[in-house]
């Protein structure tokens, strides 16, 4: 029996674990996924400090009109310890350095006039508090500021330098061994003879493998023999993932499953009722996940992005393995064979307030051209069959 589409990803997502932690400079985190929750040391901004140029002040004296003695220069970088603002004066500062003690406001320069080398003129009176960044106002000292699980974009790293972190504790990537089968393949860079096709699967594989976080190990073509498939599907296993392409199918050369299951691969499933990827199989050996995805590139690919990604996200301990699903207005009809759960390759497009989603033409599996045109995937329920322009559809963005 063929699982459904949803109870497919569940299976696998039930049945893969984060890998081990290991810790990594921040230089080299971006993309990584936090291990463990971040505490902040300290608060930020460290200090009260200036959000402008200008001039700390007291609002009392600073009217407009008011002119007042500069009687001291506090730059980025000083400490400000030892200045003050006393009544009826004004300290110059730089936006970032520590407000002085008895300051209550400050005047941007643009506000103030000098009328002697030392002597400022109010022309626009502040408010209390106007341009003072307070101690603590973006980010609380032993709160917790990042959650483990997180992915770490610039904006992360951001804050854990600013936070005096120089590395963090991530999980580690997975390594993933990629194996094309099939007698007719040969590698890239050599023209194909008669009834041969270059294993385009194997680098495209190994790309969406890097972009989802993995290290991709290319273990090369196996012949459809169990001997060739033995040795290498046997040194795919030695990795975190194993995946295969083709040889999966009910052709009499399939072997894939059959050496995979000599070499201690349970199988967890084999066929998901789905269009593209319907003989996708999916098995464990000591825990490590094996993909056994279809030949045909689309087919390939798309099982990939809907299956192989999300593991391989949760391995690496993301707390959200799946990319967000939006929901789209589709812009014509769709017919579909009820019973199998369609990926439809999208363009999508905002159209005011609304997301479109179109067919990105010829959905046939072995056309690649509209998945070249593709931006996006809407996932069309097994259970219909007919949809009509301007329903609402699952989508996600690719
Ligand atoms: N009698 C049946 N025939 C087929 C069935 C079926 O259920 N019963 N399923 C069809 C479906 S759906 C698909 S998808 C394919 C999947 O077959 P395999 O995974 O066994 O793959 P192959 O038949 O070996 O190849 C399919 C196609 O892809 C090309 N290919 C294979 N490897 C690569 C590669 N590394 N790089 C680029 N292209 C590759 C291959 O040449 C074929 O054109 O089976 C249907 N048949
Ligand atoms: O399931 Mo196959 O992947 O439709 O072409």
């Amino acid at each position: 029996m063929p699982r459904s589409f949803e109870s497919a990803r569940e299976l696998i997502l039930d049945n893969v674990r984060p890998l081990p932690v290991e810790q990594v400079s921040l230089a080299e985190a971006v993309g990584r996924i936090l291990a463990e929750p971040v505490c902040a040391p300290w608060d930020l901004p460290m200090w009260d400090n200036s959000a402008m140029d200008g001039f700390a002040v007291r609002c009392a004296d600073a009217v407009a009109g008011a002119e007042l003695p500069v009687v001291a220069t506090i730059a980025a970088g000083a400490s400000g310890v030892g200045v003050e603002v006393r009544p009826g004066t004004a300290v110059r500062i730089l936006t970032g350095a520590p407000t002085p003690a008895g300051c209550d406001a400050v005047v941007p320069y643009e506000a103030t006039e000098m009328v002697a080398p030392e002597r400022v003129r109010i022309l626009e009176p502040p408010q209390v508090g106007d341009h003072i960044r307070l101690r603590g106002e973006d980010i609380r000292a032993d709160s917790e500021v990042l959650h483990a699980g997180t992915c770490l974009r610039p904006a992360e790293i951001n804050l854990l330098a600013s936070l005096g972190l120089t590395g963090v504790r991530v999980h580690r990537r997975p390594r993933v061994a990629i194996v094309s089968t099939g007698d007719e393949l040969v590698e890239p860079g050599t023209v194909p003879g008669p009834g041969q096709i270059v294993n385009s699967n194997g680098l495209a594989l190994a790309a969406a493998v890097q972009q989802a976080g993995g290290e991709p190990l290319l273990l090369g073509i196996a012949a459809d023999d169990r001997d060739s498939l033995r040795r290498r599907l046997a040194e795919g296993l030695e990795a975190d993932v194993l995946i295969s392409s083709a040889g999966v199918s009910a052709g009499d050369r399939d072997l894939v499953r059959v050496v995979l299951e000599e070499l201690g691969v349970r199988q967890l499933f084999w066929k998901i009722d789905v269009k593209p990827g319907r003989p996708t199989a999916f098995g464990l050996r000591d825990g490590k996940p094996v993909f056994s995805l279809p030949g045909n590139p689309v087919s390939a690919l798309l099982t990939f992005e809907e299956f192989v990604r999300p593991a391989l996200r949760r391995m690496q301990g993301d707390a959200q393995p799946m990319r967000p699903m939006r929901h789209a207005t589709l812009a014509g009809p769709v017919v579909k064979k009820p019973g199998r759960t369609l990926l439809l390759r999208v363009v999508l497009r905002q159209e005011g307030d609304r997301l479109l989603a179109e067919s990105s033409g010829d959905q046939n599996t072995g056309i690649t051209s509209t998945l070249l045109r593709a931006n996006g995937i809407a996932i069309l329920p097994a259970e219909r069959g007919a949809f009509e322009a301007g329903e609402q559809v699952p989508v996600h963005e690719i």
